[in-house]
Formats: C-alpha cells, sequence, structure tokens
C-alpha cells in the first residue's frame, strides 16, 4: 500500500519520556524512547531507543483538546482547573481521545496527552488533528435520542446519562434527548412530528422492543414522505437516517448481532466515529395489509408461545423469557400448517455455511455493489416451494439473531445485509430431540444437525395454519373462541391443545398468523460495523499497516 504523506512529526513528551509522534492522513503514531533528557526548543532530543510503539487510525480518534492541568492552590488546598498560557518556559499540552479495543468486541475511550515547550507546536497538532477529523464526514453532529426508562432493568436512564452523553458532548455532538412516557411515543414522534433535516441520526436506548418502534417510525416516515404506500409498495425507499443502539433492553439481539456486544459505551463510539452497517427487512403482510416490519426473528410456535406468555410477566423484567421458555419448552406444543417459500439463489450461501458475516462481508458488499435490476433479480431466485406438516416451531432469521443467550446465534451463517432470510423449519419430535436442539444453540455443535430440522435460505416465505386454510382467519378465531372460550386457549386442561400459536416479530405478537413475509435488501443502516474478526482485537495493528 502507498504510504501516506506526513503531515507533522515532533519529538512530544508523554509522561516524562520522549516520543516520537507522526500523523499522517491515516493515522497518528508515537514511539516512545528510552532518553537522555536534554531540552531543545519545545521539544526532547535525546539519545534513544525504541521502547513502546502506539497507532490509532485517524478514523478512530474521537476528540483532541488543549489540556489544562489540574494544580493546587496553596492557601485554600482546593484543586483548581488552570490553563496553559502561552510562555516559553512553560509546559503546554494537548489530549487526544482514541477508540481502544478490549476483550469481548467492547471499545474504550483512552486518552493520551502529549506535552511540549513550545506553545505554537501544540496548538498546530490541535489544528491539524481537528483538520483531519473535520474530513470525516459520516460523522454525526447532531442526533435525535429517544429513552425507553421502562426497557430491561429499567435503567436506559442511567445508561445514557453515565455512560453515552459524556462520549457524545467530548466528541461535540449535540443532542435532542425525548425519554418516552408510553409505548409508541418514539414511533409516532417519528412518524408525524419529529424535524429530521435537523439530525444525522437517531439513537435508541432500550431493547430490541425499543429498537423497533424507531424502525417503524423512521421507515413509515421515509415511505410517507416519498409518497410509498407499505400496504402494496414491492419496493420500499432506503431511510436516509443512520440509527445507534444502546442497549438498555432483555434481549438485545440486534445490538448483539451487529457490534458482538451488549455494552452502551462500544455503541457510543460506534456512533461517534460514524460507523455504517446497512441492514434487511422484513415487511409482513396479511392479505395484502400491511402489518410489521422484523430485522431479527420472526418466530411461530415454540419463540410465539415463549413471547405470549412472557408479557404477562414483565414484571419480572429479563428473567421473564427463562421462565416461560422452560413453561413453553414443557407444554411442548406443536402446530399445523403450509409454508411456501422462494429460495435465494446459490449465490448467496446456505445457513449451513461455515463462513459467517462479519464487518465488511463480501457477501453483503456484493449486493450493495451489484447492479441487478429488479427483473434480473427476481429472476435469480428458484421457483416457489411449498412443504405441509407438523412444526414445534418455525422460525425466520434475517440476521444471526446473537445474543447472551445464544452467542452464535439462531441462524450463526445468516447476513446482515444480503436480502435474505434463514427460514428454519423445526418439525414434531420428542421433548428430548427438542432439548437436544435448543441446547446446541449454546455450545459449538451444529443445531441445523437434525432429521426433524429443516432450513432454507430464502427471499419471501408464506404461511397458513392449518385450520384457516382457505378460510377467513378472524371468523374462525371468533368460533373459535366461542366454542371453546378462553379456558382452552390459555390453559388446556381439556386436552385440546391451542390449534395456533402467534408470530413473535422481533419481540412483538402479531393479531394475524396467515403471513407474507418479503426481505427489504439493505433498507436502513445502524450506526455500526457488524462484528470484527478476532484478529482486529489480538492485533490492532493490523488496523494501522496502511
Ligand atoms: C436449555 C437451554 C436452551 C437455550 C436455548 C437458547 C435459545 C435462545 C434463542 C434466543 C433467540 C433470541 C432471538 C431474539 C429475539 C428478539 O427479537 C426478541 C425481542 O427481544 N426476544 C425474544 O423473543 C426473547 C426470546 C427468548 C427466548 C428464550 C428461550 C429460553 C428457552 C429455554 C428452554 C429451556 C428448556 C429447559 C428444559 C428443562
Ligand atoms: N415510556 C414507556 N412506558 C411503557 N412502555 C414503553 C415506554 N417506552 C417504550 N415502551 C415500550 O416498552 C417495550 C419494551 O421495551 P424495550 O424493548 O426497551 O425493553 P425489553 O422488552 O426489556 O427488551 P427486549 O426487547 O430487548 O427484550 C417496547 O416495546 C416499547 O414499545
Ligand atoms: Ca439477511
Amino acid at each position: 500500500m502507498e504510504k501516506q504523506p506526513r503531515l507533522l512529526s515532533s519529538q512530544l513528551s508523554l509522561q516524562n519520556r520522549v516520543c516520537d509522534v507522526t500523523l499522517n492522513c491515516v493515522v497518528l503514531t508515537w514511539k516512545e524512547r528510552e532518553t537522555t533528557k536534554k531540552r531543545v526548543s519545545g521539544s526532547f532530543l535525546g539519545s534513544s531507543r525504541a521502547a513502546g510503539s502506539h497507532c490509532v487510525p485517524v478514523c478512530e480518534i474521537i476528540a483532541v483538546q488543549e489540556t489544562t492541568e489540574a494544580c493546587q492552590s496553596n492557601d485554600a488546598g482546593r484543586w483548581q482547573m488552570v490553563p496553559q498560557q502561552p510562555s516559553e518556559s512553560e509546559q503546554h499540552a494537548f489530549t487526544v481521545s482514541y477508540v481502544e479495543r478490549m476483550r469481548g468486541h467492547r471499545w474504550r475511550c483512552s486518552e493520551v496527552t502529549f506535552h511540549c515547550t513550545d506553545w505554537r507546536l501544540c496548538q498546530q497538532w490541535i489544528q491539524t488533528i481537528k483538520e483531519q477529523l473535520s474530513q470525516l464526514t459520516s460523522r454525526p453532529k447532531s442526533l435525535l435520542v429517544y429513552i425507553n426508562p421502562y426497557g430491561g432493568k429499567q435503567r436506559g436512564k442511567w445508561i445514557y446519562e453515565h455512560k453515552v452523553a459524556p462520549v457524545f458532548s467530548r466528541a461535540s455532538i449535540s443532542t435532542d434527548v425525548i425519554v418516552t412516557e408510553c409505548a409508541n411515543h418514539a414511533r409516532n414522534h417519528l412518524k408525524k412530528e419529529a424535524d429530521l433535516k435537523k439530525y444525522d441520526g437517531v439513537v435508541c436506548v432500550g431493547g430490541d422492543g425499543m429498537f423497533s418502534e424507531i424502525l417503524h417510525g423512521l421507515i413509515s416516515r421515509t415511505q410517507c414522505d416519498s409518497g410509498v404506500d407499505e400496504n402494496c409498495a414491492e419496493t420500499l425507499v432506503p431511510s436516509a437516517l443512520r440509527i445507534g443502539i444502546i442497549p438498555a433492553g432483555s434481549t438485545d439481539c440486534i445490538c448483539f448481532a451487529t457490534v458482538g456486544t451488549n455494552d452502551p459505551v462500544t455503541s457510543a463510539l460506534h456512533i461517534v466515529i460514524g460507523d455504517s452497517q446497512p441492514m434487511d427487512v422484513c415487511s409482513v403482510h396479511h392479505n395484502n395489509t400491511f402489518l410489521r416490519y422484523s430485522v431479527s426473528l420472526l418466530g411461530y410456535g415454540f419463540f410465539g408461545d415463549v413471547l405470549t406468555d412472557s408479557e404477562r410477566k414483565r414484571w419480572m423484567g429479563p428473567a421473564r423469557y427463562d421462565i416461560s421458555g422452560v413453561k413453553t419448552f414443557l407444554s411442548h406444543r406443536y402446530y399445523e400448517g403450509t409454508i411456501s417459500f422462494l429460495p435465494a439463489a446459490d449465490i448467496f450461501g446456505t445457513p449451513r455455511d461455515k463462513i459467517k458475516c462479519r464487518s465488511g462481508c463480501s457477501v453483503c458488499q456484493k449486493q450493495s455493489t451489484e447492479k441487478l435490476t429488479e427483473e434480473e433479480r427476481e429472476g435469480s431466485y428458484g421457483v416457489w416451494r411449498v412443504t405441509r406438516g407438523k412444526f414445534l416451531a418455525i422460525n425466520a432469521a434475517s440476521m444471526s439473531c446473537a445474543c447472551p443467550r445464544t452467542p452464535k446465534g439462531l441462524s450463526p451463517a445468516a447476513h446482515l445485509a444480503d436480502g435474505t432470510t434463514d427460514l428454519i423449519l423445526i418439525r414434531k419430535c420428542s421433548r428430548l430431540d427438542f432439548l437436544r436442539h435448543l441446547l446446541r444453540h449454546t455450545n459449538k455443535d451444529d443445531q441445523f444437525d437434525h432429521t426433524f430440522v429443516e432450513v432454507h435460505r430464502v427471499q419471501q416465505f408464506r404461511f397458513t395454519p392449518k385450520h384457516w386454510e382457505g378460510g377467513s382467519e378472524l371468523d374462525l378465531c371468533e368460533s373459535k373462541n366461542r366454542l371453546f372460550g378462553q379456558i382452552c386457549r390459555q390453559q388446556p386442561v381439556c386436552g385440546c391443545a391451542p390449534a395456533h400459536s402467534s408470530w413473535n416479530c422481533d419481540g412483538e405478537i402479531l393479531p394475524q398468523t396467515t403471513i407474507h413475509v418479503r426481505v427489504h435488501c439493505q433498507l436502513i443502516k445502524l450506526f455500526a460495523r457488524g462484528i470484527e474478526e478476532k484478529t482486529v482485537f489480538e492485533d490492532p495493528y493490523t488496523l494501522c499497516a496502511v
């Protein structure tokens, strides 16, 4: 790779050690020297050998500022901030804040302070770094923040104030913050009221449910502003604003699957440096009427029943999913129905691929660079296939759905932005077999390697539950209620298991079960970059190998 021209190169002091500090358009590097301290006009010069070397890509510098040092005043005994004055004999300093990678995909904001005796040199460094940062046009300057104070362990406000706001303020990002007052507050505000021209992005402080509100608000607003009808449009208009997720919910699967960890500071740093990760969005329709969007899991049967049961236990917080999970597992219900699906072409790979979607994924990039017409794209998919049977679960994962419960995810090889979803069909099997399958989500074994599991990479699918095939869903639903009453559905003591489950759509229960799902490739963008390969953590210098 071509060597970048140096913008600045000086010998500066760092914790009383002499450093060779260099800035080019791509990286800031500093190398410590062992020195026989000899001051020469604002810089230290001395006999030296390389003692430690650091390298920070310019795109991962958060901010630079002149450093004021805390000095103790003699008489009052209190600490005061004393700004540096332009004097020849004194030390001047500037501090660079930058991203540092920790274990487990976590990022931290680190700082390094360089000293020198030449005030002009100090100002030149500050100015030059600021100029470099101002050229990074993908960084947001103004954000609209929504906080759900009741998500997860109800710590959304605290997390924002203590972990995120200081990082935004360090990066001079201005924010308008709205603490939601009820469910759908954020969605409706985005859809109808927010002056979106003022912002470079929207930040969601909460869980997957809160993210879903922001997603719906933003997509609906974009379609409305572009005159697109969500009920009948086959192609939707992508939103211009990126969404940042500060995890403060119970599952936080969308954050985990796009960043690799659920850590508010890491997410704040991805926002500050202006990362961008496109993401697929599924639209769900019932009889040509738009119902909802989904980006993670659309689950019928097991995950639908877990969610339905857990909604009555919201007061328990995140533990509700485990209690409802065990209860649903023990009830071992299966459901009959027909699934038809449009398989994705071979070029999209399969859900059993060993290769995973990671930062800069070539499979996803192909989608954004290949300029296929709608017709060509349509032609590259196969013909509709139909399958029917008795299912314990039907899951569609548009992304891996990795989360702390299953770090590899429901579909480990699913791609964030390839325009497909992985359709996982778990046919009726014994409790023991189903448990084996569930357990494999938590270890290295392949959860698809069972005779009762089928998995397809698809671009669209339809589902019709057996008892409603050919009939009107609502009519039959009402007549069923009249016939068997509430008791049968909630506690089937009479032995007649309910004939239908519900769809869990990113943590929301859908009102209908007969659905048509279409994947919209890269409809939205997040302030994220996908999960980074381990090598980046093991050897951060690979980032600087330019
Ligand atoms: C034995 C251990 C088995 C572990 C099995 C782990 C599989 C977990 C898969 C989780 C996938 C989450 C996908 C994300 C969905 C989100 O859009 C949504 C909104 O936040 N979350 C949920 O619906 C929340 C869904 C939460 C589901 C929790 C399921 C827990 C299952 C427990 C089964 C226990 C069997 C024990 C038998 C004695
Ligand atoms: N002020 C509010 N009062 C009550 N409910 C709210 C409020 N703001 C948002 N909500 C709703 O709370 C629901 C759950 O919130 P959220 O997703 O943040 O947490 P969670 O359900 O604990 O986490 P997860 O979705 O990750 O499992 C969302 O569906 C959202 O619509
Ligand atoms: Ca996908």
